[in-house]
Formats: structure tokens, sequence, C-alpha cells
């Protein structure tokens, strides 16, 4: 591993008493890696990357890069200008009264003229913005002050890159097309980096490596595909992705074990839980919209509640007869009003189950986490 974070825990003064900020947190990124960490408001993100970044003491565990110890719990705390560690903050302005050129010379005043000179036309030319080199930060927009940032922070070749929510004042086009941007100058520079972001969007562009956090703790460090399909808690589940919880019950059928649900019968050769998993085989299980297929001749039939527009297909919101709501994406040629009836049939390739916490009669608990867009069931 290039970095290793091995079980921090970031405590900040005077909130002794309460919970650390970041509690036992341990992930590690192979070289030239992107990770990203993602979490509601105040899970310990920014916490965490400027405890890497030497802005924060670790109160328990440590930090080491390529063999080297950073901090520690008892007391290793290598100063942040001896790190060679880059940062992209949120807040983090270009000078206003340096031409871009001298922005990005700014942490290389002290190679010789020349060097610094190709240095930074070439750290231009990576974020495509060479011909900007004498304009002020004012006469540029706020994605090419970003790539300027980014372009100032890779100047020294720092060992690693960390951005906290470099995007976050940006429109969601710009954004989107910048962390393409981002990833592949990461990729060309062979940077290791860490991300922050509250977006998971953002955070499948960019991430080789993703972390959930909540409440200081990391609950899944994991590729995208990983996290999104085989959720290690609750939380992952309900923050990755769209979907809703059912009830299901765990059965031994004669092929194996299924889980009976309100949409017919789930199985799985690999990783359906055994019916001894839980008592009574009572389980909720995690039913994604993309698990739910409309096909007029299923036998399940669904209640059409809402629908949202995405372009290429609608986002319905669904009732069954037995009362449960379910999220299907659904290609947006089936143009079905509200209130009109369709059949559904689940899909799902790997059965995500959870302990029982719906009730009998409350039906499906949303989860949904295109946060700006979260599924509100009444
Ligand atoms: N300087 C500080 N002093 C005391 N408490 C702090 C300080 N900075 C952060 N905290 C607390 O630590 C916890 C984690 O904050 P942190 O900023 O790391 O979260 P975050 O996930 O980055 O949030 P956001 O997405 O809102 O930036 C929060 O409860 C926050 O109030």
């Amino acid at each position: 591993m290039f970095l290793q974070l091995d079980q921090i825990s970031v405590r900040y003064p005077g909130a002794a008493a309460l919970k650390p900020a970041v509690q036992s947190v341990s992930l590690g990124l192979q070289p030239g890696q992107i990770g990203v960490l993602i979490g509601p408001s105040g899970c310990g993100k920014t916490s965490a990357l400027r405890s890497v970044a030497g802005l924060e003491p670790l109160a328990a565990g440590r930090i080491v890069m390529d063999g080297q110890v950073l901090s520690s719990g008892d007391g290793v705390l290598v100063a942040p200008e001896q790190r060679r560690i880059g940062m992209v903050f949120q807040d983090y302005a270009l000078f206003p009264h340096l031409s871009i050129a001298r922005n990005v010379a700014f942490g290389i005043r002290h190679l010789p003229r020349d060097e610094r000179a190709a240095r930074v036309q070439e750290m231009l030319e990576l974020v495509g913005l060479a011909h900007v080199a004498e304009r002020a930060p004012h006469q540029l927009s706020g994605g090419q002050q970003q790539r300027i940032a980014l372009a100032r922070a890779l100047a020294p070749n720092p060992r690693l890159l960390l951005l906290d929510e470099p995007f976050s004042s940006l429109d969601v086009d710009l954004r989107s097309r910048l962390a393409q941007d981002l990833r592949s100058i990461l990729q060309r520079t062979h940077t290791t980096a860490l991300f922050v972001t509250h977006d998971q969007m953002e955070a499948f562009a960019l991430g080789d490596v993703i972390g959930v956090m909540q409440a200081g703790q990391l609950e899944q460090w994991d590729d995208a595909y990983t996290l999104y399909h085989r959720p290690a808690t609750r939380f992952v589940a309900d923050f990755i992705g769209h979907g809703v919880f059912v009830p299901g019950t765990i059965i031994a059928a004669p092929g194996g074990p299924v889980v009976r649900t309100p949409v017919g019968d789930l199985a799985e050769t690999a990783g359906c839980p055994l019916p001894g998993a839980y008592a009574r085989g009572e389980c909720d299980v995690l039913l994604r919209a993309d698990d739910i297929v409309h096909d007029d001749a299923a036998r399940t039939r669904a209640c059409i509640e809402r629908k949202a527009f995405r372009g290429s297909e609608f986002l319905y919101t669904l009732r069954l007869p037995t009362g449960e709501q379910l999220l299907a994406h659904v290609p947006s040629h089936h143009d079905h009003a509200v209130g009109e009836w369709i059949g559904i049939r689940a899909e799902v390739d790997h059965v995500v189950t959870f302990e029982r916490t719906t009730t009998a009669n409350s039906g499906a608990v949303a989860v949904s986490n295109d946060r700006n867009e979260r599924a509100t069931l009444p």
C-alpha cells in the first residue's frame, strides 16, 4: 500500500466527551489509485482528509505513506509542508493579485527560473489552459479557476493529492465534466489521490475505491460496483443508488434457498443467505430501481404513484396491492399515466438482505440516494 490509514481517530479539543469526529477508520490506497470518501454532512470526511494533510493530529491510530509514519496517536506529527501532499480544497482560492502563471508557480518558487517556467507551461497544458497564463484569476470561469487550482497543486509533483469538494460551487454539468477531466489528469500523472464529496455520481466518476462514512466511521471501502450490488451495511444500501426495502422470508425450496417477497421468489445460486441467517427467516430485501422490470405479461401488478422523467427512462414510484412501495427505472417510451396499473417482475442478480426492521403493514422503507431527488415516501 502507498497510503495506509490504520484505525485512525480524530477528536477535536473541547469535544473530548463526545464521540470522535473520525473513529477507527482504516483504508489503503495503492500507488496511482484514486480513493473517494463519501457520506452525509458531518460524517467526518473532511476531518479524515485534514488528518492526512497533517492539519489535524490523531487521537489514535496511524497514517503511513510510502513506508513513513506521518501521524500517530502516540505523538508523531510530520508538519504539513514536509509531507509533499498537494491540496485542492473548496475554499482554497487562487491568489487574486497574481497572474495564472504565477499562481501555478507558487509552490515551485525555489526552482531555477527556466525550470519553473517549463513546469508552469507543462501544468497549464495538462489542464488545457495554457492560453490563459497571463490573465488574472477573476478573468476565468469557476471551472477554469478550479483547473488552475489543480495545476497549482500538481506543480510541485506531490506524492499524494487531497481534494475536498473542489467542484461543489459549480453547476451539475460542469461538475461531471470536471470529474472526468480530473480522473484522466490524475491517471496521466500517476497521482495517488484522496477525494471528498457528498455527491455519489462524482464518487462513481472518479473513484477506483470509494469509502462510505457515517458518524465518524467507515462503513465500507470498496469499488463502486461492489458498493452498489453488495452493500455491507444497511446504511450503505440506503446511501448508494435508488431502492426500497421490502419484507422477505427465506425459505428452503427444492433448488436451494429462495427469498419470498411481494414481487415473487428471488433466488441466487451464490450469495443467497440460508434460512437460518435470520430469526424465522424474516428479513428485509433491497430492491433497486433497476431490479424491477416493467413487463405487461407479468402477473404482479403495481400502481404508478409518481413518475420522474429522466430522458432515456422514467423513475416510477409504484405501489403493490399488498401495500409495499417500489421504485422502477422504465425506458421512457413506456409512458404510463400516474394511477395506471402496470405489470412488473423482479430481476435480481444479487439478493441483498438485512435484519428485518419493516413492519407488516407499513410497507417498504424507502432508500434512495440521489440525495437531490430523494424519494420521500408517505
Ligand atoms: N474544528 C472543529 N472543532 C470542533 N468540531 C469540529 C471541527 N471541525 C469539524 N468538527 C466536527 O466534526 C464532525 C465531522 O466534521 P467534518 O467537517 O469532518 O465532516 P464532513 O463529513 O466533512 O462534513 P461536510 O460534508 O458538511 O463538510 C462534525 O460533527 C463537526 O461538527
